[in-house]
This record gives C-alpha cells, structure tokens and sequence, in this order.
C-alpha cells in the first residue's frame, strides 16, 4: 500500500509530551532513516514552553538518545531529520496564538498539512477551532487523533461531533496503535491468503478463540488517568476488540479503507449485550495486590505511587464474548487483559474442535485438540500444535503432541520489525485511512463496554483480588472451566 513517500507538514501538537518523546518522533526518525520522508516535508512541533527550533531540535535529539534503545542514533540521519523539524510556541487554548503555526505551514507551498493531536483529547475541540482559524482544515488537511476518545458513549459522540465540525471524516485518522502493529496485520495474511485457514475459519471447525494481551507493567505513574479509565477501557474498547474485529470479519472484498471498517463494524455490530443477566458469568474483573514480577517485588495497585487508598477500578479483565451472526454461531472469544501479570504476551489461540472418534490409542479417550497460536508480541510468531507419530517399530502407534513453530525473526532473518507508529504515521502521511478506525467502529465498540460497565455497576462487587505476577484472579479459570476449557498458560 505504502510506495512513496508524500510532501507534507506534519504539525505535532503536544510535541514536547510522553508520547511525542517516547514514539512519535522516533517513529518519524526511523521514517526519515528509511527514506520513507519526503525530501521537502516538515514537523512542525507545536507546545508550550518558551524556547527555539534550534533548541527544540536538541530537546528531540535528547529523546532518541533517550528511547531509541536498540540502536544509536546516526549522525547523517540526524542531520537531514534536523532540518525538517521546527518548533512553534503556542498556547493552545489562545486562539490568536495559532497565526505562529500559519507563518510557517503555508498549503500553497504544496506541503499536505496533517495535524497530529498528541494532546489531552479535551483539547481536541479548541485545536480544531485553532487550525480553522488559520484555514489547516480545509480538504487536503488532515487530522490525526489519539487515544482516548471519550470515556463512555456520549462522551465519545461528543469528541467526534466536535471534530465533525471542522474536518470531513475522510480527514479523520483515529489511531488504535494495535493496528499498526506487524503482526497484527499478519492476521489478515494468515486468514486470506491460506486456503488452509480460510476455508476452516468459522463455527463448523473453531471450537474457541481466546486473545490475551498480558502486561508485566503496572499503572507506569499515569494512576490518576488510569484510576478513571480501568483495563476495560484503556484495553479492550480499542485494542481487543479490534484485533477480535479481524480475527471474525467475513473477507473484505478489497484491501481497502471502506471493505475492511464495513467487515470490522459488522463484527462489533454483532457482539451480543453483556447485561445484569449474563455479567456473573461471562465477566471477571481484577486489581492487583503486591507480588513479584520477574523476580522483582512490586507494589500492589493501591500502592502504586498517585494512589488513592480505595479504588474500585479493574486492573484485569476477563470476558466471554458472543458473536451472534452466522459464522461464528456457538464460538465464545475469550478476551483476557491484565496489568501486572507474569509476562508481556499478546496472542491469538484458535482451539479447533476435537476429532469424533480415537482409533490411535485405548488409554487417551479423546485425542488433544489442534490450535493456531498467532503471537503478536513480543516473540512474533505462528505455531500450530498437531500430533504426530513417535517414531519407533512398537506394536502400538504412539503420538505426541507437536508444535510447528514459526518464528517471525528466524523466518525472515535481517527485517527489522518497525514501530507501530512507524507505520501509522506513514499511512497517514500517504492519506491511508485503512488502518485507523472509524467514527461508527469506535461508537459500536463504546457501546458494547458501556454496557458491561452499567452491568458491573448494577452487580455492586468490587473487583477481586490477584497477586501481581499471576494470572489474574481464581474467577479467570472458572470463567473457561465452566465450559471445560482452560487458558492457553504454557510460557
Ligand atoms: N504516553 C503514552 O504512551 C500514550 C498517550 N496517549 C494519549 O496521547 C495524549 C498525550 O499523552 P502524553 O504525551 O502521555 O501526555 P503528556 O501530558 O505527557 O503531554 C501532553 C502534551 O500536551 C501539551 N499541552 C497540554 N495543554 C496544552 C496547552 N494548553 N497548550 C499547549 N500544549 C498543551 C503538553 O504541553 P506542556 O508540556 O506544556 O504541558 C504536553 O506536551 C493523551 O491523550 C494520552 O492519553 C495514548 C497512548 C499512549
Ligand atoms: O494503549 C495502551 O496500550 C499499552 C499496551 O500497548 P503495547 O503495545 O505495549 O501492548 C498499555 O500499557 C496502556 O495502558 C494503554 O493505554
């Protein structure tokens, strides 16, 4: 989809924050390393504090040497990368104040301006009013939103109303990094390109799927946000429910923008309602206490620093999720998001159903079940655990459980694994709106999480408690015990 790269002026606001220091503007390094950047584009950084571009540049500078942590930065790089970026002292809340942005970021030049709103998404409304004061929100322009948009239903209607306001929604790019992940793109790969998968992908052989997106990290100092938000919303309105999204979406026609939100919105469309009837059985939640994680004692969630002495807010969600449509008929997807928990490990496992009838041996009643592991991170991999036959001259045929394993590193030697948001950024550069997520998706997606919540709230129960460094609490086994199943635990 990427061939070139396209001119433009990329405006990032919030550019001296966490996440601009952290992702983006290493991302827009290695774009510019891989000569992805167009040799007239510019980045235009946009904050508060009182200082120059030159000054600016070496405040850059300093946060590759800082986040960069598998390489060095390159000196020839980072003299071309200099020169494109410069830097804008605005207070964003003064309307007036946008004409320094103006000055500099001029369309006629031929540059496509794109505004990347790295800020408090309350925010949102007033850089909109800002850009429109200047004439950056006028088609070709475009606007690059993160996360979190809302906290709820309304409040995401809102965000996007106000947004609605000034840009078309072919201008729109909301940003789910999971989308811009290698492997999650993968997925499509593997379901549309092997006839082995795709014509066996569906309630006639899949008993179940789980994915997991396990965390050893904690809150990392954000408590106060994340004690409004909970692993429900900081995790599974956006990120598993959208790789749940391209895991049971019928094929797109084409790989393109409208096809493939169309198969995603069809997906979260057909999630059945969690409601005061279903919750107890189909939900779990947790917080954490103190523990160990590999091998290092750590606090508990009420001790985190920030943190307030009660809390009721979520720190691991387990979910059994129903897709009411045709093809996914009697398959649960088993959701599971945790902070704190033994390892770092995202995962797909689809569990295919049993074979009818053993003629292999008399001891083993049932033969094991065949399953596709698809890791997303952070060993990037396939693996599809089948039985073989041990070789030997015995009497009786012995089998074994077997796994194929394709590791994404030794199967592609020498390929660099870019960046979620290398990819992100490109696309929005090139005015891809394929991997960003819809004004309706993220509506849907709300509208399913809200009603788990309104469930928990009518339920009354606090979250139950499960040692940092384990699997979350005892209630996540059960959920799949009793449905004789069992999460997929092997390291
Ligand atoms: N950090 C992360 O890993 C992730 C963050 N996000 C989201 O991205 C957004 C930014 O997050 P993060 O970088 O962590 O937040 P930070 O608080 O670190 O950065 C926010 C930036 O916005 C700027 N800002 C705030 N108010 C104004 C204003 N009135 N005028 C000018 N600039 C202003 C801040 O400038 P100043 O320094 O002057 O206050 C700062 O540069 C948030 O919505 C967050 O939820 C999403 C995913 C991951
Ligand atoms: O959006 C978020 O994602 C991270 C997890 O991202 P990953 O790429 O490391 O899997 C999560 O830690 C954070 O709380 C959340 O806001």
């Amino acid at each position: 989809m990427t061939t070139s790269a396209a001119c433009c002026d990329l405006i990032l606001f919030g550019t001296l924050g966490d996440l601009a220091r952290r992702k983006l503007l290493p991302a827009l390094y290695q774009l510019e390393k891989s000569g992805l950047l167009h040799a007239n584009a510019r980045v235009v950084g946009v904050a508060r504090d009182d200082i120059d571009t030159s000054a600016y540049r070496e405040q850059v500078l300093a946060s590759l040497n800082k986040f960069m942590t598998k390489e060095a930065v390159d000196d020839e790089v980072w003299s071309r990368f200099a020169e494109k970026l410069h830097y804008c002292n605005v207070d964003l809340k003064d309307i007036a104040a946008y004409q320094t942005i103006a000055d500099i970021v001029k369309p006629a030049e031929g540059r496509t301006p794109i505004s990347y709103l790295a800020t408090p998404p309350q925010l949102f409304s007033t850089i909109c009013d800002g850009l429109s004061s200047i004439g950056l929100t006028k088609q070709p322009a475009r606007v690059v939103l993160e996360k979190p948009l809302g906290e709820d239903l309304p409040s995401s209607c809102a965000i996007n109303k106000q947004v609605a306001e000034y840009f078309d929604e072919s201008q729109v790019y909301r940003i789910d990094h999971y989308l811009g992940k290698e492997t999650v793109l993968n997925l499509l790969a593997l379901r549309f390109a092997n006839s082995i998968f795709s014509d066996q992908w569906n309630h006639n052989t899949i008993d179940h799927i789980q994915i997991t997106a396990a965390e050893q990290v904690g809150v990392e100092g954000r408590w106060s946000y994340y004690d409004d938000a909970g692993q429900l919303r900081d995790m599974v309105q956006n990120h598993l429910l959208q790789v749940l999204s391209l895991i049971a979406m019928e094929p797109p026609t084409r790989l393109d923008t409208e096809n493939i939100r169309e198969e995603k919105l069809k997906v979260l469309r057909s999630l059945r309602p969690v409601t005061a009837d279903n919750v107890q059985d189909d939900t779990v939640r947790g917080q954490y206490t103190a523990g160990f994680v590999a091998d290092s004692k750590v606090p508990g969630y009420l001790e985190e620093e920030g943190a307030r002495k009660e809390s009721s807010t979520e720190t691991f969600v387990a979910l059994k999720a129903h897709i009411d449509n045709w093809r996914w008929s009697g398959v649960p997807f088993y959701l599971r998001t945790g902070k704190r928990m033994p390892e770092k490990r995202t995962e797909v496992v689809i569990t295919f159903k049993r074979q009818p009838h053993n003629i292999f041996h008399e001891s083993l009643s049932q033969l094991p079940p065949n399953r596709l592991i698809i890791r997303l991170q952070p060993d990037e991999g396939v693996e599809i655990q089948m039985m073989n036959k041990v070789p030997g001259l015995g009497k009786q045929m012995q089998l074994k459980p077997t796994t194929l394993d394709l590791s994404f590193y030794e199967t592609f030697e020498n390929k660099r694994i870019a960046d979620a948001y290398e990819r992100l950024l490109l696309e929005a550069i090139q005015g891809n709106q394929y991997l960003f997520v819809s004004r309706e998706e993220v509506e849907h997606a709300w509208r399913w999480i809200d009603g788990i919540r309104a469930a928990w709230s009518h339920l009354g129960e606090l979250p139950k408690s499960y040692q940092a460094g384990t699997w979350g609490p005892v209630a996540s086994v059960t959920l799949l015990a009793q449905d004789g199943r069992e999460w997929d635990d092997d390291a």
